[in-house]
């Protein structure tokens, strides 16, 4: 069932650019987002995210090429919070979703304000007027106004942007909910890729305008994956023996280098052991995002 949900396209964009002038702030994006997705965009600050999002919300008018919708037979709902959310500093969280209800013409407006409240975990802060609300408590009201009117596809462009360890762990939570409950598409952008690491299933890297790698979480996971390092009593004598079984093992200033996936760890130290070879190191190096990150935007 998710894997078919994961299939169906909800958003395309084809060769999407910006430019100012010359100078071109998305260059050619081409992505895809399928349902199901929560789909991680990240970029540095300028690589273009803000200008991308602001096309798909139709805040500003694209250059050239296309951005296509499919949700069925249903109109699309997309709700997006975009930078520091819009509200009203002397509203409480319940008086400005309420404002917002009217304006979307929203059915059952008390049932689905309290609903939300609860949802976004403002459901306890009574009168308390937006502008004394913490920063991390602005940002979900901003969510729960774009998730009012239970949107298709919700973009969050830098939600986490400010917000100590707490917010960000909240948000997270949010963002998951919504999409294992409801099933809401989310498009998130941040310019740190280990903060959506945790949430992400997909992942479009933008450097300089262009989208230079988009990625399922397996395929980062694997990208990310590098050599298991070992030491033992008798390195050459170990590395005799993995040779012969077929590993591609290198010698570094204090071990050995084993070109192998993390998985193979137990069937080497099997092998060693039996060879009556103890091992005196045994890990691997895995790249960190941030390292990887590094690699495609350079
Ligand atoms: N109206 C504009 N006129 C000219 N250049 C612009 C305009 N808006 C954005 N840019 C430029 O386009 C580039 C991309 O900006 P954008 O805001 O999309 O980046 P970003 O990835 O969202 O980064 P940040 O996180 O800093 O907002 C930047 O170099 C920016 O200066």
């Amino acid at each position: 069932m998710e894997n078919q949900l994961k299939a169906v396209s909800l958003l395309r964009t084809t060769k999407l650019i910006k430019a100012y002038q010359e100078y071109r702030a998305v260059d050619e994006v081409s992505m895809t987002i399928n349902q199901g997705d929560i789909y991680g965009f990240i970029g540095k600050n300028g690589a273009g995210k803000t200008t991308f999002i602001r096309m798909l919300t139709n805040l500003i008018e694209k250059s050239s090429g296309s951005i296509e919708f499919f949700s069925g037979k249903e109109n699309i709902k997309i709700g997006a919070v975009i930078e520091s959310p819009a509200c009203y500093p002397y509203l409480s969280a319940q008086a400005n979703l309420a404002y917002y209800a009217i304006q979307v013409d929203l059915p059952d407006k008390q049932e689905r304000i309290k609903e939300v409240l609860e949802f976004i975990g403002l459901g306890d802060v009574g009168e308390k007027m937006f502008k004394d609300f913490s920063l991390g408590m602005k940002q979900r009201l901003g969510i729960g106004l774009a998730i009012l009117n239970k949107p298709n596809l919700l973009i969050l462009d830098e939600p986490t942007n400010g917000l100590d360890p707490q917010g960000i762990v909240e948000i997270r939570e949010i963002i998951k909910k919504l999409n294992q409950q409801y099933q809401t598409t989310i498009l998130v952008s941040s310019h740190i890729l280990s903060e959506l690491s945790m949430i992400a299933t997909r992942y479009g890297i933008i450097h300089q305008g262009k989208l230079v790698k988009e990625v399922t979480t397996q395929e980062l996971e694997h990208e990310c994956e590098k050599p298991i390092l070992l030491s033992s009593v008798d390195d050459q004598n170990c590395q005799t023996i993995l040779k012969k079984e077929g590993y591609i093992v290198d010698v570094a200033a204090n071990g050995l280098i084993i070109n192998a996936e993390k998985s193979k760890m137990p069937d080497i130290s099997r092998l060693l052991f039996r060879h009556q070879l103890n091992l005196t190191y045994f890990s691997y190096k895995e790249e960190s995002l941030e390292e990887y990150y590094l690699k495609v935007t350079r």
